[in-house]
């Protein structure tokens, strides 16, 4: 359509992340349509923002590029796109570089990005096995200037609509170049992905005596990241993919993503009669884990967090004197099994329940209980933790898949916390 009404030359920018070539492709399109004497320069100018943080992506970016065929009508092309970022970003921060790197560098760039998820997904699970902690191993190892901290938070898998599909372009491109070897090393960068979300779900059902069948579990957050509504290849669709088919009940709470969107995207590997008798969406979070005995957290967003909580939590004093209290710190998924006494309804158990129940009440009523059952910190929103914790039934277990929960806030409240690349359950009862 360009190119049949342009009447001047004109400079086309390719924004999108497209396949290497395909500025190519375009300049011979453009030439065998456009009229004669016209020219069309393709430029590839690449997109870096992020969702959730797009304005100050654009306001403030690493790094512009430009590619172009390089000779001197595409650099005067190039040029011209060029001072348009002027306005804004510094020049030293606009990089020229010939079609093929730029486009390239763009799938690069997210493939390296996602290698990193990988990479410390990978070592989250060795850190569940050998008693290391993943946020401290990303803490230690991000302080060498040469790796950095920063996209090395352990989590239930990666998710976005570009990772994966960029990693498997970045595959594709490798096996039409006759590299199968270069290959089979991203493409492991997805499957450590897949390895990572399976991992996480086996987990929760291992925890529950490997029966999920007619439990409820919420599942707090389904974007695949905070601050966006979107759900495309959100780690949340395939975890809970897994809980529908082990036949537990599912309520699912985020505070952006819409309910219609939800059973979409769980209709993808459901059928619709089974994510109609398994889900429900809530309007809430405490209606969403009322009489819930396990919570999963699949998505960061800020009112999940446990900032507002007390460095200990003030516990009642009968509840320090169960026999369980001094027995039960550090234990792996394994114990647990051992621990399930406790469910069968042994004695101190109820007792247990009881004084949880009325813990939250408790709190609500003393002075620590008014920062505990704050709900707004700096004007954010706050999940009141205290109260969830008396509305869920026994086990209360919590699986954090973002590792954004202080564990030993919440064992004080009652919950038995799993995070990732923890091999420490943190509880206190
Ligand atoms: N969403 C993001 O944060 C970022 C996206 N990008 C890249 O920008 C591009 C767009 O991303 P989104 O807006 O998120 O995707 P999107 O899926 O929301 O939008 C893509 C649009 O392109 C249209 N489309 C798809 N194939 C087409 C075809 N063959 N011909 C004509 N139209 C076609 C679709 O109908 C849709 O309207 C992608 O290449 C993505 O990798 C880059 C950086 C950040
Ligand atoms: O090409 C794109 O579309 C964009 O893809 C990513 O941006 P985005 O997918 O929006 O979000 P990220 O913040 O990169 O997160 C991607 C996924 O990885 C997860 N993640 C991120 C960082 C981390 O340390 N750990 C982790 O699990 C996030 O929760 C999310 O599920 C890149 O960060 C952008 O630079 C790029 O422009």
């Amino acid at each position: 359509m360009i190119a049949e009404v342009a009447t001047s030359d004109k400079i086309v920018v390719e924004k999108s992340t497209v396949p290497c070539g395909t500025a190519d492709n375009l300049r011979e399109v453009f030439s065998s349509l456009a009229r004669p004497g016209l020219r069309f320069d393709i430029l590839s100018n690449p997109e870096f923002l992020a969702e959730g943080t797009a304005v100050n992506d654009l306001l403030a970016p690493d790094r512009i590029l430009i590619g172009s065929l390089g000779d001197a009508r595409a650099l005067e092309a190039a040029e011209a796109l060029a001072d348009i970022y002027a306005a804004w970003v510094p020049r030293e921060r606009v990089i020229t570089i010939n079609l093929w790197s730029s486009e390239l560098a763009k799938l690069a760039a997210n493939c390296m990005l996602a290698q990193r998820i990988s990479s410390i997904n990978s070592l989250s699970a060795l850190c569940e096995a050998t008693g290391a902690d993943v946020d401290e191993l990303a803490h230690a190892v991000g302080q060498d200037r040469r790796i950095g901290t920063r996209m090395l938070k352990a989590s239930a898998g990666f998710g976005g609509s570009c990772f994966k599909k960029d990693v498997l372009s970045l595959v594709y491109i490798a096996e039409s170049h006759h590299l199968p070897e270069v290959a089979s090393y991203w493409k492991r960068i997805v499957d450590i992905n897949e390895y990572q979300k399976d991992r996480f779900a086996k987990r929760i059902t291992r925890c529950l005596y490997n029966s999920l069948t007619n439990k409820k579990i919420t599942v707090l957050g389904f974007a695949y990241k905070k601050d966006t509504g979107d759900t495309r290849e959100s780690a949340a669709i395939t975890i809970i993919g897994h809980l529908i088919a082990e036949r537990a009940r599912v309520a699912i709470y985020d505070p952006k993503v819409e309910e219609h969107q939800i059973v979409r995207d769980l209709q993808q590997v459901h059928k619709p009669e089974a994510v109609a008798e398994r889900v429900s969406v809530c309007e809430d979070s405490y209606s969403a884990c009322a009489d819930a005995c396990a919570v999963v957290i699949l998505t960061e967003w800020d009112e999940f967090k446990t900032d507002h909580l007390p460095e200990k939590a003030p516990r009642p004093r009968h509840l320090m004197e169960t026999p369980l209290a001094s027995t039960s710190h550090a234990m792996s998924d394994d114990s647990l099994s051992d621990h399930s006494k406790m469910e069968t309804g042994s004695s101190s158990g109820e007792e247990n329940d009881a004084v949880l129940n009325g813990l939250a009440s408790t709190l609500s009523t003393s002075d620590t209980a008014e920062s505990m059952s704050q709900l707004t910190v700096s004007g954010k929103h706050r999940l009141d933790w205290a109260r969830v914790a008396s509305a869920m039934r026994r086990p209360r277990l919590l699986f954090d898949g973002r590792n954004i929960v202080q564990p030993d806030k919440l064992a004080a409240l009652g919950f038995r916390v799993h995070c990732i690349g923890k091999m420490k359950q943190h509880f206190e009862l």
